[in-house]
């Protein structure tokens, strides 16, 4: 091998040894209704992020974990993260999720180069889509999880009248993990919070800002447990899983 190719080689690998990427564990939870963080919620016998912290800690090309909390669930989190194989560091989330990633990215080490942002709440995450974002934002792609929109979607307006069908070909559903390189993510909350932007996800900025963002096909199941009915179909899933494990 040239000597240029094995430099940019061992630069991936250099860059590779340390993928960062932030849990995003510091909501209420509203939507589910529940009298506390839906991610302390028992889910297969175990707290929904126990679920998700499997995933990242079983994802060989994460190196470090953020996981951004509210202070009255740290105790109970960090439990969770006890035996952690990787560096863990706890953060204090904010009062919204775009709040809460901000705050994730101030506390990156000085190192970091690309940072995958996850949702605590997407528990059925595996680590195999993990290693692919993260090995598509290494190649120099901000990029999303998604999965293609299966349903017919109506546009309506405040009256109940429908205004429209967007075509279904150009819809996906927008999930996590969401990569990107550290210093550009950041750029774009600064100036989301200089023009008061308010977002849903990390991919809205780059949009907004006109900057490019590949979707990565994603499996249907990497659903966000968001409803109490979330929670039945991933009891679901993760019964499915059990099995094929064991080879039934
Ligand atoms: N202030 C916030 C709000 C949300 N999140 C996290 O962002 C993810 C996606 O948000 P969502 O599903 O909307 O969670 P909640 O805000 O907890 O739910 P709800 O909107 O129903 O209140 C979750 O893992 C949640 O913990 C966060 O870190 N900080
Ligand atoms: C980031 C996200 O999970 C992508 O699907 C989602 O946008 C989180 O927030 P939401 O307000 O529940 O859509």
């Amino acid at each position: 091998m040239r000597a240029d190719c094995m430099e940019e080689v061992s630069a991936c690998l250099r860059q590779e040894a340390h993928m960062h990427l932030l849990i995003v564990a510091a909501g209420s939870g509203s939507r589910m209704g529940a009298d506390r963080n839906k991610l302390l919620l028992p889910l297969a016998g175990r707290p929904v992020l126990a679920w998700t912290i499997d995933a990242v800690m079983g994802a060989d090309s994460i190196t470090w974990v953020g996981i951004v909390g509210q202070p009255v669930d740290r105790a109970m989190i960090m439990e969770l993260l006890a035996e952690a194989a990787k560096p863990v560091v706890w953060i204090e989330g904010g009062s919204t999720r775009q709040e809460s990633v901000e705050r994730g990215l101030q506390a990156l080490p000085s190192v970091a180069q690309h940072v995958l942002i996850h949702d605590g709440a997407r528990c059925l995450a595996e680590a195999a889509l993990i290693n692919r974002c993260a090995e598509a934002v290494v190649a120099g792609e901000a990029v999303i999880a998604a999965t293609p929109v299966t349903d017919t979607i109506k546009r309506v307006d405040g009256q109940g009248i429908i205004t429209g069908t967007p075509d279904r070909a150009e819809l996906w559903a927008a999930q996590t993990p969401q990569g990107f390189a550290v210093e550009q993510l950041k750029q774009g909350h600064a100036e989301a919070q200089a023009k008061g932007w308010t977002v849903t996800d990390d991919a809205s900025l780059y949009e907004r800002l006109g900057w490019p963002v590949q979707v990565l096909e994603a499996s249907p199941a990497n659903i966000k447990v968001t409803t109490p009915f979330d929670l039945t179909v991933a009891e679901a899933v993760l019964a499915l899983r059990a099995k094929r494990q064991i080879g039934l």
